[in-house]
Order: structure tokens, then C-alpha cells, then sequence
């Protein structure tokens, strides 16, 4: 322990960057608080450009010796990680819901098993990338996937450790080295990772965790001419900093942004499954990019749909996210708190109607809305809230359903529910956007491309294309008789 070290419901954490392998202190320290109840959790290292230089230079000095290590020695310090993770499971699960408010049950049974299966998945995946060699008029191709050198990664609060790990980990097996910015809303999990994969054998310098305002060192990593990747999951408003930072030296850009995704409830649905895909939405306090916010469902089911939504939705539990039985948790922070109230205020302002909530409850805490009466063109229906608030709309026929759904600037994600086979297979083939779920939300499997159309994103992640992404692929061809083609 040291003056750096809070703890955490009896967890400790260290507060200061990971840098080459050191823990470095900034002169200055930000505030984290926990979303639960306003209490500070401690104070943060809070990095500056010159953190954000030496954090570039330490990936640099260690990709050399990352990137020359066999894949085999990777993939094992890879399902190392994996296992320090598991080893760590619970107190990564509470230290995340102190600083993220996201429900402990869901950290503990969902999430925190997923950041494991990240840094296998990837690991194993290596194995894959070996293709087969193949003749062009008897020269042989040989593709080859390069690590591509320091990769900056800068990921949001949602999800922190989740969303972090599936891109730190293809990063890493892939032979790169690593500069994680977690967002300055829940950094400690970041900290936590740093240390797990320093335990489980991961050369000094492969990650380096920088913590700050992305203000504050988000243009001195995005800019430097040293990296040679960035990814990012966040706002729309921030990728586009990110993107004209990274156009000084071109460097190649993986963006998840925002979304504002349909669900789209047919006639034909099972009414029960509709709404239970529906209450669904309301999942991390509505704090997730996938979220089908948008409820479009057929003018003849409207009246039933909305009157068991509105049974289900008001029976779930909202507070403490440590607490078993709670459903929804609070939202991240006070800012965010004030950005959903207005969403919601400006659009009841406008004529619509909340059929449940449009309101905040005690504390961070906001209550599950659905809002009816609203605008196609309104602010409500076009842009990303990233709380509890649902807008509903119904629709006449298919095509009014479909012009509906694709009627925003996003195009992440968009959930169908029919009971009919050829409605599924017409509606999804028109929809726009990265990810359709059919009678089902949120099953997700790694090695599916992720990703968004439109503002919803540059790129995909998952599998091939994270591979893709993080390495510098290429193609060697050999004349038919090796080195003395002129001879
Ligand atoms: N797609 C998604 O998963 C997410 C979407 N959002 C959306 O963004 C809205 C605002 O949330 P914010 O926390 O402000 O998101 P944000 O996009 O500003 O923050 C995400 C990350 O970007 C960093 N960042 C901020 N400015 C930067 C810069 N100039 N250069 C480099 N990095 C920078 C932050 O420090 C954080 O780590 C939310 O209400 C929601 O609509 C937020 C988080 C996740
Ligand atoms: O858990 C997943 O597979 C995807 C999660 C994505 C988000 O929650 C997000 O980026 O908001």
C-alpha cells in the first residue's frame, strides 16, 4: 500500500498511470465518485501531455520485443490475463459497480466473465490467422498479419473493463503494445487490469494505462506520430476530435459510436417475448449503445403491447446495484443525469406524453420512461439520450416500419419481432445497421463483426476484423524458383 492506494470495498487500487512497467504519479489528481451515492472513491492520477508522450514512448521501446514474440508465448500470457481475471472476478465486479453503477449481479455473472473470455477468445484466434498459401501464374502468395505498432485505446464508462479488454486484447495478441485512456468517469478497473497483466507475465511497457480528462491528453495520443492505431467507443461529438487528430498523421481509425436503434414489434410477434425484449432496453439504466430506444410497434397491438410494458417496466426494482434484487441502477453521473432530464423534459415541452417516469428518482437515479406522442423528426426520436427513456411509435404496414427505422443518422443495431419467417427475412435485409436481432436481444459472440453504419461507427471489431484492424496486413509473393528467378 502506498499514498497511492485507495481501497475499494476492501479492494485496493492504484491510482497512479501504469507507464513501462511503473506506476507514475501526476502532479495533479482528478475526483471519481461512485454513482451509487455521490461518495468520492479517491483521488485520480490526471494525466498531461507529458504522461501521454512518455506513455507513446514506453509502447514504442516495447513493441520490438512484444511484436517478435512467438504467437504461441502471446496466446499463453493472454489466457494468463484470462486467469487473473477469474482469480480476481469479484473484486473487479465491485470495485466496477462503485465506479460505474452498473448492477453487481450482472458484474459478476455476465460481465467480468466476458473480459476473461476476451483475452482467450483473441488468444485462440491467433491460431486461426494462418491462411493457406495460393498461386498467381506460379508465384506464391503469402498474406501475413504485421503487428502494426503502439495502438492508443480510449474507451467510455458504460461498460469499462468490457469494452477496454475487446480491444486491448486482439491489440495484444496480435503482437502490438498498448496505451489504454479509460474514461475519467470509471478509471479504476483500468488500473486493476494494468495489474493483473503485469502478474501474469506481460512484458513491461506492452500496456500502459494513462488515466485524465480526455481534454486534457486526448489530442497529445490521437496526434502523435509514433501510434499507428486508434480505437474508440464513445460520442459522436468526441470520435470527430479523435478522427481530425489522427488525420495529421493518417493514422487508422476503429470508432463505435452512438446509436439510436429500433425495435420493431409486428402484429404476428409473440406479444410476451415483444415485451419482454422491450423492458429489456432499460438494462444498465439505458446506458448502453446497442439499446433499442426506439419502439416501433404495428397500429393494431399498440394498446395491449403498451399495457404490458407499462406491467412489466413498473414492477422492475431500481437502486443500490450491490443489492441482488435491484434492476436498474443509477445513472453515471450528475452531467449525464441533467443531459437525460433534458432529452426528456424538452420533448414533453414539445407535446409528448410519458407514459411512465420522465422524472429523476432519488439521487443519481432516473426512472425508467417511455414517452409516447412524439415527432419523427424530434429531438427525442433522432438523438442518443443514454439513459432509462424510451420513445414509442407505432406504424400502419411493413414499409412504413421500415422507413421508420432507418430514418435517423445512426445504424448500430436494430431488433425485429415477428413470428413470421419471410417478414423476418424482407424487414432485416432493409434495415441499416451493424447488428439485427430477431426475436432476441443482445446475443453477442466475438467473432461476429460489431460495429455501426452511418455515425454509428468506422469499421467492426470482433474476430477477423479486429485482427484485421491491428495488424498490418500483407501479402509476400515468390517468384516460382525462389531466389534465382534471373538464373
Ligand atoms: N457508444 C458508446 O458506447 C458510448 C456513447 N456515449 C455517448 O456519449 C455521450 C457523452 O458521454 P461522454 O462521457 O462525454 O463521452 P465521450 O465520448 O466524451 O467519452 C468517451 C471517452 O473519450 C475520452 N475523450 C473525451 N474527449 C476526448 C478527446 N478530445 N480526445 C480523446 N479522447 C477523448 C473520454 O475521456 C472517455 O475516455 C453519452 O451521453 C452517450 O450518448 C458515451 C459513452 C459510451
Ligand atoms: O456487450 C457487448 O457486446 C456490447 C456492448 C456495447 C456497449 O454497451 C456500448 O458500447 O455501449
Amino acid at each position: 500500500m502506498t499514498e497511492h492506494t485507495i481501497t475499494v470495498a476492501g479492494v485496493a487500487v492504484d491510482t497512479r498511470h501504469r507507464i513501462g512497467g511503473e506506476r507514475v504519479a501526476s502532479a495533479e489528481t482528478f475526483t471519481d465518485v461512485s454513482p451509487i451515492d455521490g461518495s468520492t472513491l479517491g483521488e485520480i492520477s490526471r494525466g498531461t501531455p507529458t504522461e501521454a508522450a512518455a506513455a507513446v514512448a514506453a509502447a514504442k521501446a516495447a513493441f520490438p520485443g512484444w511484436a517478435a514474440t512467438p504467437r504461441a508465448e502471446r496466446a499463453r500470457i493472454l489466457h494468463a490475463i484470462a486467469d487473473g481475471v477469474e482469480k480476481r472476478l469479484e473484486e473487479l465486479a465491485i470495485v466496477e459497480t462503485n465506479d460505474n453503477g452498473a448492477l453487481l449481479r450482472s458484474h459478476r455473472r455476465g460481465v467480468m466473465p466476458r473480459v476473461a473470455h476476451n483475452f482467450r477468445f483473441f488468444a485462440d484466434w491467433l491460431r486461426t490467422l494462418d491462411h493457406e498459401d495460393f498461386q498467381t501464374r506460379g508465384h506464391t502468395n503469402h498474406v501475413s498479419w504485421d503487428p502494426a505498432g503502439p495502438c492508443v485505446l480510449i474507451t467510455p464508462w458504460n461498460a469499462p473493463l468490457m469494452l477496454a479488454t475487446w480491444k486491448v486484447a486482439p491489440a495484444l495478441a496480435a503482437g502490438n503494445t498498448v496505451i489504454l485512456k479509460p474514461a475519467e468517469w470509471s478509471p479504476l478497473t483500468a488500473s486493476l487490469l494494468a495489474d493483473i497483466a503485469a502478474e501474469a507475465g506481460l512484458p513491461a511497457g506492452v500496456l500502459n494505462v494513462v488515466q485524465g480528462y480526455g481534454s486534457e491528453i486526448g489530442d497529445a495520443l490521437t496526434s502523435h506520430p509514433d501510434v499507428r492505431r486508434i480505437s474508440f467507443t464513445g460520442s459522436v461529438p468526441t470520435a470527430k476530435r479523435i478522427a481530425a487528430s489522427a488525420a495529421s498523421n493518417l493514422t487508422p481509425l476503429s470508432l463505435e459510436l452512438g446509436g439510436k436503434s429500433p425495435l420493431l414489434v409486428f402484429a404476428d410477434a409473440d406479444l410476451d417475448l415483444a415485451v419482454d425484449l422491450a423492458v429489456e432496453q432499460y438494462d444498465n439504466a439505458g446506458q448502453v449503445c446497442l439499446a433499442g430506444t426506439r419502439l416501433l410497434v404495428e397500429e393494431s397491438i399498440t394498446e395491449e403491447f403498451t399495457r404490458r410494458f407499462v406491467e412489466k417496466a413498473t414492477a422492475l426494482k431500481q437502486g443500490d446495484p450491490r443489492d441482488e434484487a435491484t434492476d436498474i441502477g443509477p445513472n453515471i453521473h450528475p452531467r449525464q443525469l441533467e443531459k437525460i432530464d433534458g432529452f426528456v423534459q424538452r420533448a414533453i415541452a414539445a407535446g409528448a406524453r410519458a407514459v411512465i417516469g420522465g422524472h429523476c428518482k432519488d439521487g443519481q437515479y432516473y426512472a425508467p420512461t417511455l414517452l409516447t406522442d412524439v415527432a419523427q423528426d424530434s429531438e427525442i426520436v433522432q438523438e442518443e439520450v443514454f439513459g432509462p427513456v424510451l420513445t414509442l411509435q407505432t406504424f400502419a404496414d411493413e414499409d412504413e416500419a421500415v422507413r421508420l427505422a432507418n430514418d435517423t443518422r445512426f445504424g448500430l443495431a436494430a431488433t425485429v419481432a415477428t413470428g413470421d419467417p419471410e417478414r423476418a427475412d424482407r424487414v432485416t435485409s432493409q434495415l441499416v445497421a451493424g447488428t439485427v436481432w430477431v426475436n432476441c436481444f443482445f446475443v453477442r459472440d466475438l467473432q461476429a463483426p460489431f460495429g455501426g453504419s452511418r455515425l454509428s461507427g468506422v469499421g467492426r471489431e470482433g474476430g477477423t476484423w479486429s485482427f484485421d484492424f491491428y495488424c498490418d496486413v500483407k501479402n509476400t509473393v515468390t517468384a516460382p524458383n525462389g531466389w534465382n528467378n534471373h538464373g
